[in-house]
């Protein structure tokens, strides 16, 4: 099995009945879909769930899992997702999947947030290995690029097969690198402040627990 497999497992067993469950979006979160669908035909296991993208709302419904709109969600239990890279306190990169509204937006509205992951997506700080994705209104992507530019970053139009890559908000993505790093808190508070910008994938204190698989183990990681 592998190590994504084994987290995703892990993770749907620690889901209790009652729970008003989170689905992240990307190939990890899928196999937590599944673990979790098989858990639901099963064992009988009763939850109701959310949907962080379009894609992950239909798996959803073809496994047949119980689900409410994010529009009808105030608080959940748990959110269920991946990321791109994970930094030592936590910090998380996340966004190549294109769906960081409702990401972040559930994020912030659980109890607790859990981030599956194998050992490969732990980093000494994010951006090592990625840019930073930030989404923007479609009519301010040039303004937002300069505003990167004078924090010292630089900032390239997400392109895709058909043009440009457009997110499942209605978003466009501008991936940034900075040469000269703020730190994630800060980058956090500049980026979220910015006008233009919809949402960014640095998730700055929201992860309660990342689980790492590697080598056929899982261990827990929780935020202090
Ligand atoms: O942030 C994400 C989507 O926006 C994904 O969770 C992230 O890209 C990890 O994906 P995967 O599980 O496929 O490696």
């Amino acid at each position: 099995m592998s190590d994504k497999n084994l987290v995703a497992r892990q993770a749907a067993r620690q889901i209790e009945s009652g729970m008003l469950v989170g689905l992240g979006t990307g190939s990890t979160a899928d196999l937590f879909i599944e673990a979790l669908a098989r858990r639901h035909r099963e064992e009988g296991l009763q939850i109701t769930t959310v949907s962080s993208s379009p894609v992950s709302a239909v798996k959803a419904e073809q496994l047949g899992l119980p689900q409410i709109a994010v529009e009808q969600v105030v608080r959940l239990d748990v959110y269920v997702d991946g990321a791109d890279e994970v930094a030592p306190d936590l910090t998380l990169l996340k966004g190549r999947g294109q769906d960081l509204v409702r990401e972040k937006l559930l994020a912030r509205a659980a109890e607790r947030f859990w981030v599956l992951i194998d050992a490969s997506k732990e980093v000494g700080r994010i951006g090592a290995r990625f840019p930073i994705p930030v989404e923007v209104w479609p009519f301010a992507w040039r303004a937002v690029r300069g505003l990167i530019g004078e924090l010292g970053g630089t900032a390239e139009l997400r392109l895709n097969q058909a043009g440009v890559a457009v997110t499942s908000a209605g978003g466009m993505v501008l991936d940034c690198r900075f040469s000269d790093e703020p730190t994630p808190e800060v980058l956090d508070a500049l980026l979220s402040e910015m006008p233009g910008v919809m949402e960014h994938g640095i998730f700055h204190q929201l992860a309660t627990t990342v689980l790492v698989a590697a080598d056929g183990q899982v261990c827990e990681r929780h935020a202090t």
